[in-house]
């Protein structure tokens, strides 16, 4: 049987994630393995970050990221700064660079402990989104859930982190609304042939808004950061709000910055929670008992 890997549980503003610890190694975590640690109440998450060793050049780890239903994400802002502040933690370097499906992302971890990181460009065009018919406007597709004449959720703005966002703009509270039965409807619809992650966002200032996101493959959740920049740049490019945006989200604020280079960089908090060692074929876990569980951790390898 293969090595265990160790493994950090962390979240990134409640945003659950497992730092898997792969490097050295030549397997992945598998689906059915994903799927079984997320059985567990104890190791339930939303994404893991798979750490792997460098594929190019001048990055420091090629990340794969899986989310609790088995699928391949492209990009994780909330676990991308778990990854940060893991490494961190064993290393004591404080810039990375790091390789995923979406392209090459730099992180860095300040002194006060808050992360950024460069997510890239944003994609607008319907086919990087993707869409599954054109819309020459991706500001405002013609999409809604509820009464023909009197829609629930309409019109909403799509953007591409490198996985897909639709966000639907509403001007009352977001709690308010039943995104745990429009999410799944709104994920899987076809216009979306890759599925989609689905946002309401109430513009609250101009540098303000508040989101609620039901991810792709992962149901709600208090925290999506590739949500939060797919909402602040869509907010600036319909002229809601400006290049800075304060992104409330229910686990907590993130700060998203759309730079006049199109860079996207998000920061914030990541929170290590405890450490353990899992099978990357099955799931099957145990805890690590080495009394790093109880201290107040700020950071903390997989
Ligand atoms: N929670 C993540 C997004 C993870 C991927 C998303 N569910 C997808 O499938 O695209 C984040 O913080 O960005």
């Amino acid at each position: 049987m293969a090595e265990l890997a160790a493994f950090a549980k962390m979240n990134g503003l409640g945003n659950e994630i497992i730092v898997a610890d792969m490097r050295g190694r030549a397997d992945r975590v598998t689906p059915e393995a994903a799927r079984a640690l997320n059985a567990s109440p104890a190791t339930r998450f939303d994404q893991i970050m798979a750490i792997h060793d460098p594929r190019v050049p001048g990055t420091d780890n090629f990340i794969e990221i899986i989310n609790s239903d088995g699928s391949q994400a492209q990009a994780c802002g909330n676990g991308t700064r778990c990854v940060v502040q893991a490494l961190s933690a064993e290393t004591g370097k404080k810039a990375f660079t790091f390789q995923t499906v979406a392209g090459i992302l730099n992180a860095q971890e300040h002194e006060n402990g808050l992360i950024s990181v460069d997510m890239g460009r944003p994609r607008f065009g319907w086919q990087d989104i993707p869409l599954a018919e054109e819309f020459a406007d991706t500001r405002k597709i013609e999409l809604q859930v509820g009464p023909i004449d009197d829609p629930v959720l309409h019109s909403p703005s799509v953007a591409s982190m490198g996985n897909p966002h639709a966000i639907f703009w509403v001007d009352r509270d977001v709690y308010s609304y039943d995104l745990e039965r429009f999410g799944p409807l709104l994920e899987n619809h076809p216009i979306f042939p890759e599925r989609a992650n689905i946002s309401i966002a109430e513009v609250t200032a101009d540098d303000a808004l508040t989101l609620r996101t039901w991810e792709r493959g992962a149901g709600l959740t208090r925290a999506c950061g590739s949500a939060a920049c797919a909402a602040a740049v869509s907010a600036a490019r319909t002229g809601r709000t400006g290049r800075r945006v304060t992104v409330s989200v229910p686990g907590g604020p993130l700060e998203i910055l759309w730079r006049e280079d199109d860079h996207v960089i998000m920061t914030g908090p990541a929170e290590w929670e405890f450490a353990g060692h899992f099978n990357p074929a099955t799931g099957s876990w145990e805890r690590e008992t080495s009394g790093r569980d109880g201290e107040h951790k700020t950071g903390g390898a997989a």
